[in-house]
């Protein structure tokens, strides 16, 4: 058929020796639930089809709310541009068995969802992770939904089993106009956390061979994971405000070993936090997302205990690590900001290869990841080390 330039490219594969699998996880039916999209190692077939890469139309309409745009008329668009985008992970495909992978707990950002994040996830299940990309239900995604046992009023229904569930959808909450958005925030990035601690206490569960009740309908074996997850080697990541949630998480958690900040968004995190966090973080900033109370935000968690990084992508912008950089044209790429200077595969290489050398040292897994370790300080042709703001003089003890 004759593929438009947006199916041509799409969203990369992963470059690691793994085929990815990936699967859908509903914990339960209320909205305290787990919802998370795995991304794993797989056994690789030809019988399994590419997982849809925007898997409802709901989650259109939630993307027109978080643009403040018509609901029809994007939603129009959005179908038909991006309706048949598949993501490179096989749906439902066996899980690979027989060694135990480190696991990395997700974190999507503001107006986003948990399949968005699709070329970074299966870059690192690739390698041989395990990747939980939660779906938050604390209003700042797009869209997300719980299934609900249908609350008939006619409660002599004996067999409620057969009721059918219904769906509940949640939108993303705009701030109040005008009024300050840090209580909001606040609250939210709390909620995220613990939707974190809560999808890393399931995956743990299920690595010890717990039955798994999964809302939603899918015959994934889950029973393939036992004993699959090396649990001393779990990491957390997030992009903005994931990042931020990443971060508090591992103030949270212990049982986080480090963490990876992909442009993280501060504003929701008070200083006396960092005091909390004792496990080594890298900063992976694009180019355009710095401001002067952001990285200041940022410095305050530099240590000489433990290892503190920060690098900036020439050339990046924030929407270089979302997927939506892969599937726009040039042109409408930079009108809609979805893309840099940079070859948007280029960036994510970056990202992904950082990300692995940071992970290998402070996981201390036995790969050669270390190949990359020179990115880690801010050394390649695409990369600076820290921030490309010019900021005040570093107030420090001496100077005062
Ligand atoms: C807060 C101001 N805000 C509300 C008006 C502006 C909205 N905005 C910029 C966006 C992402 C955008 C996007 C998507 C998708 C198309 C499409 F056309 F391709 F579909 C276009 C344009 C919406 C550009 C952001 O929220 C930036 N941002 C993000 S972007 C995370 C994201 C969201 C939706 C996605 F589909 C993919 C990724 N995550 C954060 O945690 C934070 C911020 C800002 C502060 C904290």
């Amino acid at each position: 058929g004759s593929y438009s330039s947006v199916q041509f490219c799409g969203i990369p594969q992963g470059k690691g020796p793994h085929a990815v699998g990936c699967t859908d996880l509903m914990s339960d039916h209320t909205i305290q639930g787990s919802f998370l999209r795995l991304f794993y190692p797989c056994i690789d077939g030809d019988e399994y089809e590419e997982a849809t890469w925007i898997p409802r139309r709901e989650y259109y309409l939630g993307l027109a709310d978080t643009l403040k745009l018509n609901r029809t008329i994007v939603d129009f668009i959005l179908s038909y541009y991006f309706g048949s985008i598949k993501c490179p992970a096989k749906l439902n495909a066996p899980f690979k068995s027989g060694e135990k992978y480190p696991l990395v707990v997700f974190s999507h950002g503001l107006g986003a969802f948990r399949t968005l994040y699709s070329a970074f996830c299966i870059g690192l299940a690739s390698q041989g992770f395990v990747v939980a990309a939660v779906e938050h239900r604390d209003e700042s995604a797009s869209a997300t939904f719980y299934l609900r046992e249908h609350s008939s009023a006619d409660s002599s229904e004996q067999d409620d089993a057969s009721e059918p569930l219904e769906e509940v959808w949640i939108y993303n909450k705009a701030p109040p106009p005008g009024e300050d958005e840090f209580p909001l925030r606040f609250e939210q990035v709390q909620k995220r956390t613990d939707e974190c601690l809560q999808a890393l206490d399931l995956l743990l569960d299920i690595n010890a061979g717990k039955p798994v009740n999964n809302a939603l309908p899918s015959k994934f074996n889950w029973l393939l994971l036992k004993d699959s997850i090396d649990v001393q080697k779990v990491a957390v990541a997030g992009h903005s405000f994931g990042a931020a949630t990443a971060i508090k998480a591992l103030g949270r958690d212990s049982r986080f070993r480090c963490g990876v900040a992909l442009d993280a968004w501060m504003y929701s995190l008070r200083e006396e936090l960092f005091s909390t966090i004792h496990q080594p973080v890298i900063f992976v900033n694009s180019e355009k997302f710095q401001w002067v109370n952001n990285i200041l935000l940022m410095k305050k968690m530099d240590s000489t205990s433990m290892e503190r990084k920060m690098i900036t992508i020439k050339g990046s912008v924030h929407q270089s690590f979302p997927d939506f950089t892969f599937l726009t044209g040039y042109l409408i790429g930079k009108i809609f900001k979805l893309k840099g200077e940079i070859d948007p595969y280029v960036g994510m290489d970056i990202i992904i290869n950082v990300t692995l050398a940071f992970l290998q040292r402070h996981l201390g897994l036995q790969k050669d990841f270390n190949q990359w370790d020179p990115l880690i300080d801010g050394k390649g042709e695409f990369v600076i080390p820290g921030t490309n703001l010019d900021l005040p003089p570093a107030h420090t003890e001496a100077s005062k």
